[in-house]
């Protein structure tokens, strides 16, 4: 028995068979919704609302509905549709069931994750009826979406830069296990449309650490856009004012999340204001400042139930993602492997297989110190 994370359901079918996006009907779309029904608005975004529905073989899906159809929508719409058909199965990403092109509208079907997104379960919660979202809990969705990005970065000769990582492009399914979602601002990679990277030394760092199967640094790799995408808090801001980026916007994105995920707040720049580029600024760093102001920033849902020390390094491993100089940030890889070791009290040498792909060949880091020292005065 397989749990199949493609229908949501158990099956004997090889989960690592990808089956291709199936081509659906405008009426069995309607008919698993209730016709689109209000009622069955699970969220939605700038593509359209976002329905639940039952498939006739009694699978649960979420079907992502644009009514537009304009260039934004179509360009979303063709995203998804290539993350999809790039993008190999892992349990922490989302996988495209299936799709419409209709005369007037477009749609994308999903897989239903039960417990919606991250940003639903914190702060002022959509549903309560299930309770706040536990320590351990929060551990497993900052690693498990650590993986996930990890996976969009780096799988073979794909990068994927996701560019829309937020509380709401994290989805949690029934296990509250992380699965990330949302690609409609996602870019694939590839020599076609990035200029290569400028920092000589990582590019020959790289070289060096991996045996000739990777000519280059992926996270070096610059894609070059005329709008910015993203959500406010969650944009880099070497993005923000050029318009280029690298992988490492994602990383500085995921920061952000991690930062939301602790405070259990809608932080946008005010965390960062009050804890971190404040104590950067006033350079009050000291690993004793943060354990001081812990208390006051962590969600006070947990009731105080979390070791103070894996919360501290979490905020730690935090605004070392969202640091301005993106060459300080560290890659997906690096953060998989300091969540492992500080939240697991993994050993890295037998690290877990789920966290590496074959091209991995980073060394080992141990939790950051705090990025005080690199911090702009
Ligand atoms: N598979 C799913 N299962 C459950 N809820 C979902 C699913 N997909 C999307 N949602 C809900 O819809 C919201 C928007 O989804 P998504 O981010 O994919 O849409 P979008 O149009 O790409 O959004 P954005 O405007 O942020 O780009 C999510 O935050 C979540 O609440």
């Amino acid at each position: 028995m397989v749990f199949n994370l493609r229908t949501f359901s158990f099956s004997s079918a090889d989960e690592d068979d990808p089956t291709p996006p199936r081509n659906f009907s405008l009426k069995e779309l309607r008919d698993a919704t209730n016709r689109f029904s209000h009622g069955n608005i699970v969220g939605g975004g700038d593509f359209g609302a976002v329905y639940r529905g039952r498939l006739a073989d009694g699978s649960l899906v979420a079907v992502k509905r644009a009514v537009t159809i304009d260039q934004e929508r179509k360009e979303f719409f063709e995203r998804e549709m290539q993350v999809a058909s790039s993008v190999s199965l892992h349990p922490n990403v989302l996988n495209l069931r299936g799709f419409c092109r209709a005369k007037r509208e477009l749609l994308l079907v999903y897989p239903l994750m039960i417990h919606n997104s991250l940003a639903s379960n914190l702060g002022e919660r959509r549903d309560r009826s299930t309770g706040p979202l536990d320590w351990t809990t929060r551990k497993r969705i900052a690693l498990g979406a650590a993986r996930g990005l990890a996976h969009l970065h780096n799988q073979g000769n794909i990068r994927i830069m996701h560019r829309h990582i937020c509380p709401y492009s994290i989805l949690l399914n029934a296990q509250f296990e992380a699965v990330i979602a949302g690609f409609c601002a996602a870019v694939i990679m590839h020599e076609r449309n990035v200029q290569e990277g400028t920092t000589k030394n990582r590019v020959e760092d790289s070289v060096a650490s991996d045996s000739g199967s990777q000519a280059y640094n992926c996270y070096d790799y610059v894609y070059d856009d005329n709008f910015i995408y993203g959500v406010g808090g969650f944009i880099a801001p070497e993005y923000r004012y050029t318009g280029k980026c690298t992988l490492k916007i994602d990383v500085f994105a995921f920061g952000r999340t991690l930062l939301e995920l602790v405070s259990g707040q809608g932080t946008g720049d005010l965390f960062l204001l009050r804890f971190g580029k404040h104590i950067i600024l006033e350079g009050r760093t000291d690993g004793g400042t943060i354990k001081n102001e812990l208390k006051t920033l962590i969600d006070p849902e947990l009731q105080g139930k979390y070791p103070e020390e894996e919360a501290e390094g979490l905020v730690q491993l935090a605004l070392l993602c969202t640091h301005d100089d993106p060459s300080v940030r560290p890659e997906m890889s690096q953060v998989i492997r300091m969540l492992e070791t500080q939240l697991l009290g993994q050993d890295p040498s037998s690290r877990s297989s789920r966290s590496l792909s074959e091209h991995d060949s980073t060394p080992y880091y141990s939790f950051p110190p705090s990025p005080s020292s690199k911090a702009a005065p």
